[in-house]
């Protein structure tokens, strides 16, 4: 080797140096401040998602703001972010995808087709606009006496409750899960079949538990190939024997309930009633590219009915932890909705003319939104814009995982106020919350999600919590037990736990005469 040999491997060495610093410096993600990992193993991630939920990440954004760095489990790094420009870019643009754990997760529990599942955007698209047509204002106060029935069933169920805790939770989940079924399916849950329920809560079981072994394989399972966990579906495991269960038992209702209304179609009867009898006909009198296949249709059973389920039946129960905190709220409440309400029945109007309803409802979901942290994967390299603090802009790589801090969010003092932390429902009436652009459908709340994920079911959950909570802050009062107030965890969706660990709200409940 001679001179210039030498000249050029040296030359070569110093660009490789210049080019990894540059890397190293361009990794601005490196560059943010977070906080200390104590361990390598689990990273910060224990502290983020063991219960209580909060402890450590409603602290952290203080400390680092809307924007910081955290670690995963073996040394990812991860971000964290509640910055509301950052959050409306991620949700919207084509540059993020759902992350690795809950994208396989969705794929493990829903069949092909289904919305929550279904790979290509345009698919997506059609969907969620055929689908839109059992959500819109005026589809959905046509659920109204669904709801009425629901909110009946629940108030009978209650009227012995008032010598021990009773615990709310699975009375409301029942509740929830009647209210989807015949507002999607036209089905009662007496018709959804007792094995069906029965999967239905093995299924939420499942879903809502949350320990450091379960962080663990996700972190592994994060790094797994797309084609294990489709094999996964197929293991001997108890878990997967129900999920398995589960895909096969709404596979057969959705095909039971298709069948049945084309039967009562040709009887002449009228089917449009529920979503699944609006989609038949839009089926059979709209083109391909503005209908679902019978397929499709029926791949959407299984997920609408645990989509709407869970996450309205927590935010019910956290509505009645919070009342059960604040008997002076309670008694606000009840004198609204006993003015409001009389002896007559309700049209969506009158629920819609409760402020203080609705402000404690907007509170409930600011403080208690069921997906709390969102994880997305950059597909490609990306530059996000940022609106709080010091940067402007935030280059991210290919490959990085981004936590969206939907909770954090909902607790900036930029946008909610001072106490931002504490529970208080007249801030939606004393003008005290940010009225700029809105980045979610409802309330400026990211509790629905934004960008062309967004909850289909919004009002119908809106709805439903207004027509639920009439009737039972109208006719109970609620109190906490000895032992207090539920702990709150997150674990797919955020929950009150008892301090046995087990999801569940108990609570004091009195009939009032
Ligand atoms: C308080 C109640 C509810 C909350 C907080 C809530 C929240 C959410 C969130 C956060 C997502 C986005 C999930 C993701 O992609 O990461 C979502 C999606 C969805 N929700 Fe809801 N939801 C509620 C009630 C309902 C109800 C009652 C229904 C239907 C009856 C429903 C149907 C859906 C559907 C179909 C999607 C998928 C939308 C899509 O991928 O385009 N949700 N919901």
């Amino acid at each position: 080797m001679n001179a210039a040999h030498y000249g050029i491997a040296i030359f070569g060495l110093i660009s490789l140096l210049v080019v990894y610093r540059g890397l190293r410096r361009n990794n601005a993600i490196r560059e943010l401040n977070g906080p200390p990992s104590p361990s390598w193993l689990f990273g910060n991630m224990a502290q983020l998602m063991l219960p209580p939920y909060g402890r450590y990440e409603f602290d952290w954004q203080k400390i680092y703001g809307p924007v910081y760095r955290f670690k995963g489990c073996f040394g990812q790094d991860r971000l964290m972010i509640s910055d509301p420009v950052a959050l409306h870019y991620i949700l919207n643009s084509p540059q993020f995808k759902l992350g690795p754990v809950p994208e396989n997760l969705v794929h493990l529990l829903y069949p092909k087709g289904s919305i929550m599942s279904v790979d290509s955007e345009e698919d997506h698209k059609r969907i969620r606009a055929v689908l839109g047509v059992g959500f819109t204002a005026a589809a959905i106060r046509n659920y109204i006496p669904i709801f009425e029935r629901a909110a009946q069933m629940i108030s009978e169920q209650l009227e012995d409750s008032s010598v021990v805790p009773t615990n709310i939770a699975p009375i409301l989940n029942h509740a929830t899960l009647g209210t989807t079924s015949e507002a999607t399916l036209g089905y009662s849950v007496d018709d959804l079949g007792e094995e069906f329920v029965s999967n239905n809560i093995e299924i939420l079981t499942l879903a809502s538990t949350q320990s450091a072994a379960h962080i663990l394989g996700e972190a592994i399972g994060s790094q797994l190939p797309t084609f294990l966990w489709r094999a996964a579906e197929y293991l001997p495991t108890a878990t997967c024997k129900v999920i398995r269960r589960a895909k096969y038992l709404a596979d057969e209702l959705g095909i039971r309930v298709v069948q049945g209304k084309r039967s009562g179609a040709r009887q002449g009867l009228e089917i449009d009633t529920d979503l699944f009898g609006k989609l038949l006909q839009q089926h059979d009198s709209t083109s391909a590219k503005h209908s679902m296949t019978e397929k499709e249709i029926v791949a959407q059973t299984g997920m609408m009915i645990l989509a709407g389920q869970e996450t309205t039946s927590t935010t019910l129960s956290f509505a009645l932890i919070e009342l059960a905190k604040a008997p002076e709220l309670q008694e606000k409440l009840r004198a609204e909705i006993h003015a409001t309400m009389g002896s007559a029945r309700a049209s969506s109007g009158a629920y819609n003319n409760m402020p203080l309803l609705n402000a404690f409802i907007k509170e409930v979901l600011r403080m208690y939104p069921a997906e709390a942290i969102g994880e997305r994967l950059a597909v490609e390299d990306a530059v996000i814009p940022l609106g709080d603090g010091s940067i402007s802009h935030l280059p991210v790589r290919k490959g990085q995982i981004v936590n969206l801090g939907f909770a954090c969010y909902q607790r900036l003092e930029s946008r909610w106020g001072k106490d931002a932390d504490k529970f208080r429902p007249s801030r939606w009436l004393d003008g005290g919350v940010f009225k700029g652009e809105a980045i979610g459908p409802y309330a400026n709340l990211l509790s629905f999600l934004g960008g062309p994920r967004t909850c289909l079911g919004w009002r119908f959950a809106i709805l439903e919590m207004q027509v639920i909570l009439c009737e039972l802050v109208g006719k109970f009062s609620f109190g906490l037990p000895v032992e207090g107030a539920p702990r709150t965890r997150f674990a797919g969706t955020l929950q009150p736990i008892m301090p046995n660990g087990q999801k569940g709200a108990p609570i004091l409940i009195r009939r009032l005469m």
